[in-house]
Order: C-alpha cells, then sequence, then structure tokens
C-alpha cells in the first residue's frame, strides 16, 4: 500500500476500514462455526483468504483505478458475491448467512439507492450459487450459539457504525452546504462592488477624456480636440458635397489689456468671449481656444457667405461687450479671419493657414475688423 496517494476520496478509505474489520467479524464467526465441524484446508484457506486478505486487495485495486469511487461501487457489488460465495461453502449456517446478507445489502443501498439493493439481490444469489456448486452442495443451516451471539452484536455493531458514519456525512454536507452558501453570497456582493466599481472607472475615464479635450479656463474645446475634428469634418464635408467654414479670433491688443488691469482682468476677458462663442455655436459647431487669446469655430456645412455674416455678428456683439472687473468696465475689440472649403483649400492644414493669414490682414488694415482668405490681396500685399 505504499502508493495510496491521498487522492482518494474519503469514502474509499472508510469502506475499507468498515470491510477490514467486517471481514475479519465473518472470519471469527466462521472460526466459532467451525466447532466440532471438520473444515477441510482448502475452505479455511478460501476463508483467510476471503474475509482476511480480500478487503486489502480491494482497497489497493480502489486506489490504483483511474476513478476510485466508480471502483469502488464496483468492490461492494464483488462484495456481495464473495461473501454469498463464502456462506454457500459454509453450507449456509443461519446467522452467518443473515448477518452476510443484511449487512452488504444495507452497505449497498446506503451508498447506490435502491439499485444497490437490486443488484446486491442478484449479486449475493449469484456468488451463492457457484459457492454451493463448488463445495459440493451442502446445507447445514443450524448455528452453534458462540458463533449467532458474535453474529447478533457483530451485525449490530457494523449497523450503528454505519449509522454513525451516515450521520458524520449528512453533518458534513451540512456544513459544506452553508458554507458554500456563504461564499456564494459574498461572491455575489464581491461582483456587484466589482460593477460599481467599474462603472465608477467608466465614468471617470470619460470625464478625464471630456477634461483632455477641454480648456481649463473657458470650457471649450481645446487646440488638441481640433486637431482630431478637423479632419473629420472636413472629411465628411467633402463627402456629402457640403462646404466647410473656419474663422480665427484675436483679442485685439491683448497684451495691453493684460499689463494695464492685470492677467486676472485679461482672464475675465477670455473666460466672457468663450461664453459668447459657447452663446452663438450651433450645435454642429466646434469652438475651441486655439491659443492664448486666439479663438477658432470650425463651421462644418457653413458657406463662406454665411460664416463672414456670423464672424462680423460675433465682432459686434464682443465689440458691445462690457466686462466688470473691480472697479473697471473693461472692453475690448476682435480680429477676425475667415477661410472656407472648397474655396479656400482641401486639406485642414490649409485652411487653417488661410484663415491665420486673412487675420493677419485684419490685424495689419487697423484691427477690429473680419477679413477673408483671398490670394490676390496676400500677393499684392507681397509685393
Ligand atoms: N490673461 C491672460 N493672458 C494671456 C493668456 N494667454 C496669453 N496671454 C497673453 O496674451 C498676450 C498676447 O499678446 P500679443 O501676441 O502681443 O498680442 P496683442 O497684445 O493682443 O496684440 P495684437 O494681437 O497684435 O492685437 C500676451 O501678453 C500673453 O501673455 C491667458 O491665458 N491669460
Amino acid at each position: 500500500m505504499a502508493d495510496t496517494p491521498n487522492k482518494n476520496p474519503w469514502l474509499v478509505g472508510m469502506h475499507y476500514r468498515m470491510r477490514t474489520v467486517a471481514f475479519a467479524m465473518m472470519f471469527v464467526a466462521s472460526a466459532l462455526h467451525s466447532t466440532g465441524k471438520s473444515y477441510s484446508p482448502g475452505l479455511w484457506s478460501l476463508l483467510v483468504l476471503l474475509f482476511l486478505i480480500y478487503p486489502h486487495l480491494q482497497y489497493y485495486r480502489a486506489c490504483r483505478a483511474r476513478k476510485p469511487l466508480e471502483a469502488e461501487m464496483h468492490n461492494l457489488l464483488i462484495d456481495s458475491v464473495l461473501l454469498g460465495l463464502a456462506v454457500a461453502a459454509l453450507g449456509f449456517p443461519l446467522w452467518i448467512t443473515f448477518s452476510a446478507f443484511l449487512g452488504t445489502i444495507s452497505n449497498n443501498t446506503a451508498n447506490m439507492n435502491w439499485r444497490g439493493a437490486g443488484k446486491t439481490l442478484l449479486a449475493f444469489p449469484a456468488g451463492a450459487l457457484v459457492g454451493y456448486a463448488v463445495s459440493g452442495f451442502t446445507l447445514s443451516p443450524a448455528t452453534g450459539w458462540p458463533a449467532t451471539f458474535f453474529c447478533i452484536v457483530g451485525l449490530s455493531a457494523y449497523l450503528i457504525a454505519m449509522g454513525n458514519i451516515s450521520f458524520a456525512r449528512i453533518s458534513r454536507l451540512r456544513l459544506t452546504r452553508e458554507a458554500l452558501r456563504l461564499r456564494e453570497t459574498e461572491l455575489v456582493d464581491a461582483n456587484q462592488t466589482l460593477h460599481r466599481k467599474l462603472q465608477e472607472i467608466d465614468l471617470l475615464q470619460d470625464q478625464l477624456r471630456e477634461q483632455a479635450n477641454r480648456d481649463a479656463l473657458t470650457g471649450l474645446f481645446n487646440r488638441r480636440y481640433l486637431d482630431s475634428t478637423l479632419d473629420r469634418e472636413l472629411a465628411r464635408c467633402k463627402r456629402e458635397g457640403q462646404p466647410l467654414a473656419l474663422i480665427l479670433i484675436d483679442i485685439d491688443h491683448f497684451k495691453q489689456i493684460n499689463d494695464t488691469y492685470g492677467h486676472q482682468a485679461g482672464d475675465e476677458i477670455l473666460l466672457q468671449l468663450g461664453m459668447l462663442l459657447g452663446r452663438m455655436a450651433r450645435s454642429a459647431d466646434v469652438a475651441c481656444r486655439y491659443g492664448g487669446e486666439e479663438f477658432l469655430l470650425l463651421m462644418p456645412t457653413m458657406p463662406l457667405e454665411v460664416a463672414i455674416e456670423r464672424a462680423e455678428e460675433l465682432r459686434l456683439a464682443f465689440g458691445e461687450m462690457i466686462v466688470p472687473f473691480g472697479n473697471f468696465r473693461l472692453k475690448a475689440t476682435l480680429s477676425i479671419g475667415v477661410s472656407a472649403y472648397p474655396g479656400h483649400g482641401t486639406f485642414a492644414e490649409e485652411l487653417i493657414r488661410h484663415a491665420d493669414k486673412a487675420l493677419y490682414r485684419a490685424k495689419h488694415s487697423g484691427r477690429n475688423r473680419v477679413e477673408v482668405w483671398d490670394p490676390e490681396a496676400v500677393m499684392s500685399a507681397a509685393q
């Protein structure tokens, strides 16, 4: 038994102990029954082999099997066959036969349900038939009182032990089931917590993504977002045969405002311009802070003429705006450059460059005005 691995189910070990004790008791009962009879050496050998050696062989077999539990169920039926064979070889002594039959059928029923009982009813008589044939059809049911007494005590002890083991198994099962239920509840709780955390992470990721695309001061989109959006919007307008306009906005003499009233005053003006742009932009427009005091309004599907009108409206609205700051009432003006697809370029970078050139012209033509990209005007300015 050196290689009996620990992986063997508890049931196999328990059966081994029960079988070893029960079969040893059967041997004692047979020996007590032998008083006054002359058992042949062959019969003694059979009894020794069956009741003292066989249980260890069965355990070895179950331990070596690929499926020990399945092998053990077969062992139980082999027990029935061999017990039938043994009692037949002894001539069916009544109490020994009764003990052997009741022991094996109750054991098989406990392990295999009614099917176990049914199989025993076939296996035990089958073994008995073989034993009866081999031993020469002897029949001596009378059992002496020592063997009878031993059988009654032994069978009772065996059945009590079985009841006790069943109780232990049921208790163990109940405990396991309760532990499992507890673990299941814990798992459900953990799963819900995890689900909540994942939702929080999703939300935080959305917020982070949003923050990464926004300017902290004005809340408008930032240049990073514009870079990723402009190409996409332009491609969409090209696909759909729609125009697209850009207006680039710069606050005039902003440095002067900063220098005169302080950086915070400049920030307040930037904030107010951001809010004005937000109010004037359509839902399809993308209003963004393009640089320090530069803003850009991307207007998909907007023709150049309308974009110029919108730029003019914006310039006027901002020019009329009074920004209170402490005791001061600040005012500023805007210079705006406009470019549009398809007339002023087919690439995003080209359109921005041309809007910037138009803005440059607005600055150099006296500021507080809207200028549209005009290649000829640029050329003549260059000459
Ligand atoms: N308050 C404030 N000022 C900023 C911010 N970003 C850039 N600026 C300032 O904006 C000013 C831009 O000045 P310039 O580029 O010389 O332009 P300008 O004074 O507006 O003159 P023109 O554009 O030629 O009319 C600089 O003084 C920057 O320090 C900001 O976030 N807040």
